[in-house]
Formats: C-alpha cells, sequence, structure tokens
C-alpha cells in the first residue's frame, strides 16, 4: 500500500489529475495541493478519496429528497498500466479496514456494558429507526478513505504555500465519523495529538502499527464517556522527506438516526474509572481547540446529511460542476 501511495504521488501532475475529484458527482478522486482549508487557513497536503465501491442510486425521488444519496457511487482509479494495482490494492484495504472497524465497535460495547449492536446497528443501517421512504432504499453503509501526502518545499506542482512559513499540514479537528485507522509512513513525524490539558504531544510512529482514533459520532452516542481525539499534522517545508498517510473512517450508515445512548447503563467501572480521571482534572474541564459537539450528528435528520455538508464544504469544485442547483436553492 505504501509503495501505491508514493508511486501515485510520484507520477506528474497531469497524469494524478485523471482522476480530479472534481469530475466525480460521488465526490471521489485526487485533490490538488492547498485546495483544502481547516479553521479559515490552507491544509499543506494534497490527497486522493475514496469511499465504498457501489452502484450509484439512480431514482429520481429520493434523490432529490436526499442529495446525500449521490455519494453513494464508484471511485475513480488509474489504469493498472498507468499506476499498476491501483484498483485491487486499495478496495483490499478499504475492506480490510471496514473489518477491523467493525471489531473495535464490538469492543467498545463489552467496555460500555451494552448489548451486541447497540453501536453497531448504526454502523450496518440495519436499524429500526430509520425515515420510511429511506428505509425502502435498504440498509445505507459508508465509509471514506484518504491516501495523503505531505510534501516538502514551499512550492508543490508548482503551486505555492499562501504562507510559505506555514505548517498546517492539517488544522486542528476531530473526525467527524465513527473511527479513524491511520497508518502513516514510518520516516517522517508530525502527527499531534491534544491532551486533555491542552497540550499538544507528538505521536510516536510504531512500526506496523495503526493508530485508532474516535470519531465525534461515538462521543456523541456514549455522552462523551468516550472522548474524540483534537489532532493535527505539523508538515516541515524544510523537512528532507514527504510524509505520506493513509487514513481510513468509518462512518454511520447513511440511513441512520442517531440517539445517544442511556449512560445510566453504562459499565459502572467504567463511569467510576471515568469520574475519577475527571476529579484529578483542573475543574474537571476538557480543553480542546475544536468546540465540543462541533459535528455532532442531529437526531432528528438522517446521518448522510453530515457526511454531505462536510464534502459540499471542503470541495466547491465538485458542487460547482454537479450540484449548483442545490445550493441557489
Ligand atoms: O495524515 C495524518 O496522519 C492525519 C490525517 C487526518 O487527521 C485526517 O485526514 O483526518
Ligand atoms: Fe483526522
Amino acid at each position: 500500500m505504501f509503495s501505491l501511495v508514493s508511486r501515485f504521488f510520484s507520477l506528474p501532475l497531469s497524469t494524478r489529475m485523471r482522476i480530479d475529484m472534481d469530475s466525480s458527482r460521488h465526490f471521489r478522486g485526487y485533490c490538488k495541493f492547498g485546495d483544502e482549508r481547516t479553521q479559515q487557513k490552507q491544509d499543506l497536503r494534497d490527497q486522493v478519496d475514496y469511499a465504498p465501491e457501489v452502484e450509484p442510486i439512480k431514482d429520481e425521488g429520493p434523490l432529490e429528497r436526499w442529495p446525500f444519496l449521490n455519494l453513494y457511487g464508484p471511485n475513480q482509479f488509474l489504469p493498472d498500466e498507468v499506476l499498476d494495482g491501483h484498483r485491487s490494492i486499495v478496495l483490499d484495504w478499504f475492506e480490510t479496514a471496514e473489518e477491523i472497524s467493525n471489531q473495535l465497535t464490538r469492543a467498545i460495547e463489552l467496555a460500555l456494558g451494552v448489548d451486541e449492536g447497540e453501536l453497531s446497528q448504526f454502523l450496518t443501517g440495519k436499524t429500526t429507526a430509520a425515515e420510511a421512504s429511506l428505509n425502502a432504499l435498504g440498509p445505507l453503509p459508508y465509509a471514506r478513505m484518504k491516501t495523503i501526502r505531505y510534501p516538502t518545499g514551499t512550492t508543490v506542482d508548482g503551486i505555492h504555500r499562501h504562507d510559505p512559513t506555514s505548517t498546517q499540514g492539517v488544522g486542528a479537528h476531530k473526525d467527524s465519523g465513527w473511527l479513524t485507522l491511520l497508518a502513516p509512513s514510518s520516516e517522517v513525524g508530525g502527527l499531534e495529538g491534544q491532551d486533555f490539558a491542552g497540550n499538544w504531544i507528538s505521536i510516536p510512529h510504531v512500526d506496523n502499527s495503526i493508530i485508532v482514533n474516535f470519531g465525534q459520532q461515538v462521543e456523541h452516542l456514549t455522552n462523551g464517556i468516550v472522548q474524540s481525539a483534537t489532532h493535527r499534522v505539523v508538515s516541515n517545508p524544510d523537512a528532507q522527506k514527504d510524509r505520506f498517510s493513509i487514513a481510513f473512517f468509518s462512518s454511520p450508515a447513511l440511513n441512520t438516526f442517531l440517539k445517544p445512548l442511556d449512560s445510566e447503563r453504562f459499565s459502572k467501572e467504567l463511569v467510576d474509572t471515568w469520574k475519577q480521571a475527571e476529579s484529578k482534572r483542573n475543574g474537571g474541564e476538557i480543553i480542546s481547540d475544536v468546540p465540543r459537539g462541533d459535528l455532532y450528528a442531529r437526531g432528528d435528520e438522517p446521518f448522510g446529511w453530515i457526511n454531505w455538508r462536510g464534502l459540499v464544504r471542503s470541495h466547491p469544485g465538485v458542487v460547482d460542476a454537479f450540484y449548483r442547483h442545490l445550493v441557489q436553492q
């Protein structure tokens, strides 16, 4: 996988642009350097986005009522003659990561002491609390994955950094989905997490391991007893080598309505440990550069809207090409 990622980013920009995200109505493909922002500031990275390789939904009625159904569809891959194994290696990683995320979700259920399936129903989309017109389409599981490069140099692919002194690989954020499985390349550090006192800590690299982040929906459904990690990547323009990473983001299914679990039922042992830790913290408060509940799902709308709004905000080029009518509405 890492060989594939570095082979992709060493292709000429014009070849990478053959899978430009702006030509995918399903928000898949390559997003060139400097186009993305976090907290109103340019992120210094370029990346390829993937999601489940499925047939697009074609029924006009549901698509009009629920535009987020456009997130279903095919990925963009380069042909094997150009980038050998692109499709097969990525889809294989995606499938394995999905399986790991399911197993970790079961582990969280066990730790909380809730019934089997109480959390995983939101991933599979096989829940009873769904809207009838969405139910008719069946469960709509979803996930996303990115392969990312944090390049060195103040000019990348002929594109200048807005601020040559900036080190914002990706700005402080909490992932918006369920679990994130992150595999950074070994040579270059830069990933940092924020502890509950607000200090930034460098996350050390351990070979052949993955880093697991809890997304905001885990925090939401567990009433904050499982906290989503505030993190960022610091990218140094003077570094000797580009940094690469592979991030898989599991997500609640598009058709689900997320309602926090009843914390009265959580394991007493876990709640006691949490309370002890809280009392040791200054005033019990958690300090984070990201506002609490920033991207929590709402109980009165299907989760697909959360994914849709995030992608629409991040990728104006896709909106311009396919969804101008929706934005004008
Ligand atoms: O590249 C990394 O190590 C982290 C990426 C990340 O946090 C994200 O894309 O959400
Ligand atoms: Fe992240």
